[in-house]
């Protein structure tokens, strides 16, 4: 009976665990209630997914994972190694086409004439007096002109060539110092003014110059105090970026002297070799912007003496802008002229009657709108490039 009661009881147990093991999977397959789909739901996820993306062959039919496609970065801002500065002039000398017309064509065809009489030097005179050498410096080329050859009995055009050349050069005073003084002295910068009149071409000078001095191994810094005009500050920004350059700047109309200053001073705390700061261009007849510029100047010198101020002047004004030039250098102490648009004028004599006038060596030249276009002055280049033909022979 215990037996048939025992038997029971296990049959029993067996039961109620198959039954426990039949219900708990169940129990735990059970879905999450689902809320009920609206249309709009359905089409903010299709919105949000984007179009179906179709899986590629490879990855249905073997399961290998395909790699994610490359990550394309945003190119790096590329800096321009600016062209050395030697040789420039000799590189750019076409650029004066239009002069060479008057120097090389004209003045050596009236010096190569069979008979030089009166009227042949007077044309001659004319020439120069044309290409805006100025009447002192033209009656002192001619007057020596005329001794040496009746003196030399000079016949030849390559003879004739040599002394036109060499008065030339004489009358742009070859032994000028003409360098840039742009190095750092104890750890502190060189600090460069550029001024000028509006348009003269100073914010692209300065630009060319920082160029001119990457070329030449040094880290430059430019301070954007043409505050009156917003765009000359992008400008020169624009130009310092392109050869990795900082530019300090103020906001737009702020004291052109205060962005200068922290120009000069970001300088010193960064250790670059120099400073160049633009000014504004300005009306020398308007005292007042003179006496600011002045104030810029003043300010500048509280961190140390300015090592270059360089006045930019536009070839193609002519004797007019060497009249409104001369104002310059009474408010600041302009070491050296920069002549921009050579390349746009037939008067390259300018850079005598600059240097005549000024008593100020004209140390770079501009022959043109592109960033190297930038050249420094030799005399002996420069009137080589003039004559427009090869090289002169030995000057007497
Ligand atoms: N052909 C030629 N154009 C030049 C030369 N130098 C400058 N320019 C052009 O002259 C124009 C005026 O130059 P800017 O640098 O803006 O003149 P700016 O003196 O700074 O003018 P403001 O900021 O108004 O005072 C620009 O179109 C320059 O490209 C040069 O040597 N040759």
């Amino acid at each position: 009976m215990t037996e048939y009661l025992l038997i029971a009881l296990a049959l029993l147990g067996v039961l109620i665990l198959g039954g426990i093991g039949l219900v708990v999977p169940r129990l735990r397959r059970r879905p999450e209630p689902r809320l009920p789909r609206t249309e709009v739901d359905t089409r903010a996820e299709e919105e949000l997914a984007g179009p179906p993306v179709q899986a590629p062959e490879a990855d249905l039919s073997t399961g290998v994972l395909v790699e994610p496609p490359p990550v394309i970065e945003a190119p790096a801002p590329t800096v321009e190694v600016p062209e050395p500065t030697a040789g420039r002039l000799v590189r750019l000398r076409s650029r004066l086409a239009r002069s060479q017309n008057v120097f090389g064509q004209g003045l050596l065809g009236l010096l190569s004439r069979d008979r030089l009489d009166e009227d042949v030097w007077e044309e001659i005179e004319d020439n120069l007096i044309t290409a805006d050498v100025g009447i002192d410096a033209t009656r002192e080329i001619v007057d020596r002109l005329r001794e040496r050859t009746r003196v030399l009995g000079t016949r030849s055009a390559a003879e004739l060539r040599a002394l036109l050349a060499a008065e030339l050069v004489n009358a742009l005073d070859p032994g000028l110092d003409r360098s840039l003084r742009t190095a750092p002295k104890e750890g502190v910068p060189a600090v460069l003014l550029v001024v000028g009149i509006n348009g003269a071409g100073k914010t692209t000078t300065c630009g060319k110059i920082a160029r001119v001095l990457i070329a030449d191994g040094r880290s430059v810094l430019l301070g954007a105090a043409d505050t009156f005009r917003a765009a000359a500050a992008d400008q020169l920004e624009t130009w310092a970026g392109r050869v990795g350059a900082e530019t300090v700047r103020g906001p737009e109309g702020a004291d052109p002297a205060s962005v200068a200053f922290d120009a000069v001073r970001r300088g010193i705390d960064t250790g670059v070799d120099t400073v160049l700061v633009d000014t504004a261009g300005r009306l020398q007849n308007k005292v007042g912007l003179m006496d600011e510029l002045g104030k810029v100047k003043r300010v500048v010198e509280k961190h140390g003496p300015i090592d270059e101020t360089l006045l930019v002047l536009d070839a193609t004004t002519g004797q007019n802008g060497l009249e409104q030039a001369r104002v310059f250098t009474e408010v600041v102490n302009v070491t050296g002229v920069v002549l921009t648009k050579l390349d746009g004028t037939a008067k390259g004599g300018i850079v005598i009657a600059v240097q005549r006038k000024l008593g100020i060596p004209v140390k770079l030249v501009g022959l043109g709108e592109g960033p190297d276009d930038l050249a420094p002055f030799d005399a002996a280049q420069f009137v080589d490039a003039l004559l427009g033909t090869e090289a002169p022979g030995p000057t007497a």
